[in-house]
């Protein structure tokens, strides 16, 4: 694309493996990040940790990458999303894509905004919920590249978006199919399972706004369905052995199947795309054990993807970051807002 004046609106997921042998490398990257693993020991202790976790890892890893084809796909469908949200916010704007964990990493998207004209860019994590361990490392990231590679140009930052309209009337839509999908005579019996991805408690603990992002997503979606409908939030893919937020996604559908319930519908209310998460952590190996414990119904919602109503929305935020200068939403002070300290 010719070089012109544009503002840059740059999607910041963490990425994927494209291949079996990338898996390795790309769980290294993961442990290597300080905002993902804490350790008191510096930056040449955590590389030799995080060397030693990858490899422990990777067999396993590579297995459940091998299950859902060989290869992530979060790459192309943020870069789906990107295209989606350039054709939504109209001239004048050309998105981008930066991994914090895999390519295209950011370093090579600062190169190119750069080299095609940019003279702004917005910020656009594709984690609702901001967490330090997700949304926080991408910002920081772009923020020391930035500084590093073109001082001067301005930067505007979507924080998160766990309350947006168009996110929230999307996943209540998807709940509704579900449970039309769902015999009439069963559907009062019904339950909503939010999963969202698990955190470390002590991240929580540490001020981390997740949790009380999560929480607000739910009381959102819930307030666009019927009244009654009775609903539960569980945390999935715990990856380390510390204490994570409980319950755990498996220990809810075991509850839930205990107390007789038929159809749940499950809900990933962290992602707004396909991947390892959900193609095979909620469709493969938790599906198979619920069904087994009598739970004749599984009905898990997809991830909206480039849907019109996340889209859209997402163009209003970016516009909004730009015009104000920062994200309007950062300054509420209701406790579900930011401060965000990282
Ligand atoms: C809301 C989203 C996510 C949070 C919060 C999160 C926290 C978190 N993750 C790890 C460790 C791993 N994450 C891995 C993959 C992965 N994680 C997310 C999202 C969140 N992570 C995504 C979108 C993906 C990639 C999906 C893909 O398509 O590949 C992995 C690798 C996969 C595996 O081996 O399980 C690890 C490891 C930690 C430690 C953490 C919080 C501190
Ligand atoms: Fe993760
Ligand atoms: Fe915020």
């Amino acid at each position: 694309m010719p070089s012109s004046p544009h503002t840059a609106v740059v999607l910041m997921n963490l990425g994927g493996p494209a291949s079996l042998d990338d898996v390795e490398p790309f769980l290294y990257n993961i442990f290597s990040d300080s905002d993902v693993i804490q350790l008191p020991l510096g930056f040449l202790w955590q590389k030799r940790f995080a060397r030693k976790v990858a490899r422990s890892r990777a067999p396993e890893s590579r297995e459940i990458y091998a299950r859902i084809g060989g290869r992530s796909t979060i790459v192309e469908d943020t870069e789906a999303q990107g295209r989606a949200l350039e054709q939504a916010l109209g001239p004048g704007y050309r998105t981008y894509v930066a991994m914090r964990a895999w390519k295209p990493s950011t370093e090579e998207t600062v190169e190119r905004l750069v080299a095609a004209g940019a003279t702004g860019v917005v910020a656009l994590p594709m984690y609702p919920q901001r967490s330090r361990s997700t949304s926080g490392s991408s910002m920081r990231e772009l923020r020391r590249v930035l500084k590093k590679r073109a001082p001067g140009l301005p930067l505007h930052e979507v924080c998160c978006f766990p309350e947006t309209p168009g996110f929230l009337d999307g996943w209540a839509a998807a709940v509704r199919e579900a449970l039309s999908q769902i015999p009439e005579e069963r559907r009062a019996a019904a339950r909503v399972l939010f999963s969202a991805h698990g955190l470390p408690q002590k991240l929580i603990d540490s001020g981390d706004p997740y949790l009380r992002h999560v929480q607000a997503t739910v009381r959102g979606v819930m307030a666009r369905l019927p009244d009654g409908l009775p609903h539960v939030l569980a945390f999935q893919s715990r990856a380390t052995r510390a204490r994570w937020l409980e319950p755990a996604t498996e220990d809810a559908l075991e509850s839930l199947a205990k107390e007789g319930v038929k159809d749940v519908i499950v809900v990933p209310i962290a992602f707004v795309t396909e991947h390892v998460e959900t193609l095979y952590e909620l469709d493969m190996l938790l599906r198979e054990p619920a069904i087994a414990a009598g739970i004749e119904g599984y009905h898990r919602v997809r991830t909206p993807g480039a849907s019109e109503a996340l889209i859209g929305s997402l163009a209003e935020r970016v516009r909004a970051a730009r015009d104000a200068g920062a994200d309007p939403l950062c300054s509420r002070p209701d406790g579900v807002a930011c401060p965000i300290v990282r």
